[in-house]
């Protein structure tokens, strides 16, 4: 965690602090519990010992819980209707190759799984504003953030997608082929950390533009560590999911189910 932790203090979104280190950083006990699972401690909503501690020297403590929570209530978040969702599908810009992927794949088992179509353009978008060229893909499923990556890449770039299902990626083959873009992708079949790994291992380090990680989330510290080594200065790392459900505390970036954009800025 320290080396996450530092180049998090040099990237321009920060990841998520711990609870623990939040509070000392704020000075202050934590006030309250958010819901947790059985399983995992109490975490602090580190923006109440914020406020908290602002008003403290000049609030009662019935006025402080007061402020807390309309400053709670007044930080909304839109909660995506099927309405809503149906809005952004109209007006988000898909290739009719990747809506049909993602027309194939909803009648799949873990569907569910697939970014959303907005997701996949602001990656397309990432990889056209940084001129990327080499990008790495950890979790593929069927191939629709692959896919949209690949599309967004000049003919001379490459994506290294990595993934360990087989059936997942023969979906993933067969979109690739009818977009027309197979030649930009190494499909790796194998375990992620150990696709990883064998890319350092033949002297890819700080030869890589641009990573997306979506997969076992256990892993992300894993991946992040090795993403370090192989993405350049300058270069971009996304993750998604960081949120996961809303069950981590101080979320950074919103966006879908809190995907996470890191810039590396120094070599470890
Ligand atoms: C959330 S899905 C990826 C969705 C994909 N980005 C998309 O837009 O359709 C996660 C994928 O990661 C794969 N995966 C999970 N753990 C993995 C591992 N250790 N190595 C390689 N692939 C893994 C799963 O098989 C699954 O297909």
């Amino acid at each position: 965690m320290p080396r996450l932790a530092a180049a998090a203090a040099a990237s321009a979104l920060p990841l998520p602090r711990s609870p623990a280190s939040a509070a000392r950083r704020l000075g202050a006990a934590p006030l309250r519990a958010l819901p947790s699972s059985a399983s995992s401690p109490p975490r602090l909503d580190a923006s109440a010992c914020r406020l908290r501690r602002r008003l403290c020297s000049s609030s009662s403590s019935a006025a402080t819980a007061a402020a807390v929570e309309e400053a709670r209530s007044g930080r909304k978040q839109l909660e995506v209707t099927p309405q809503l969702y149906d809005y952004l599908l109209a007006n988000v810009r898909e290739h009719p190759i990747l809506r049909d992927l993602r027309e194939e794949t909803a009648a799949m088992r873990g569907s569910q799984m697939q970014v959303s179509p907005a997701q996949a353009q602001l990656l397309a978008m990432l990889v056209q504003i940084l001129g990327a060229e080499h990008c790495i893909e950890v979790g593929v499923f069927t191939g629709y953030s692959s896919l949209a990556v690949a599309l967004a890449l000049p003919e001379s770039g490459r994506l290294v997608a990595c993934e360990r299902d087989e059936r997942c990626l023969e979906v993933a083959k067969k979109y690739y082929q009818r977009a027309g873009v197979a030649h930009k992708i190494d499909v790796k079949h194998a375990l992620a950390v150990d696709s990883l790994r064998s890319l350092l291992d033949c002297g890819e380090a700080s030869s890589y533009d641009f990573a997306f990680v979506d997969a076992d989330k256990r892993m992300y510290e894993e991946y992040f560590e090795l993403l370090l080594k192989l993405v350049r200065v300058g270069g971009l790392i996304v993750m998604d999911n960081v949120l996961w459900y809303g069950r981590v505390a101080d979320p950074l970036v919103p966006i879908g189910d809190g995907m996470t954009i890191c810039r590396k800025l120094v070599e470890p």
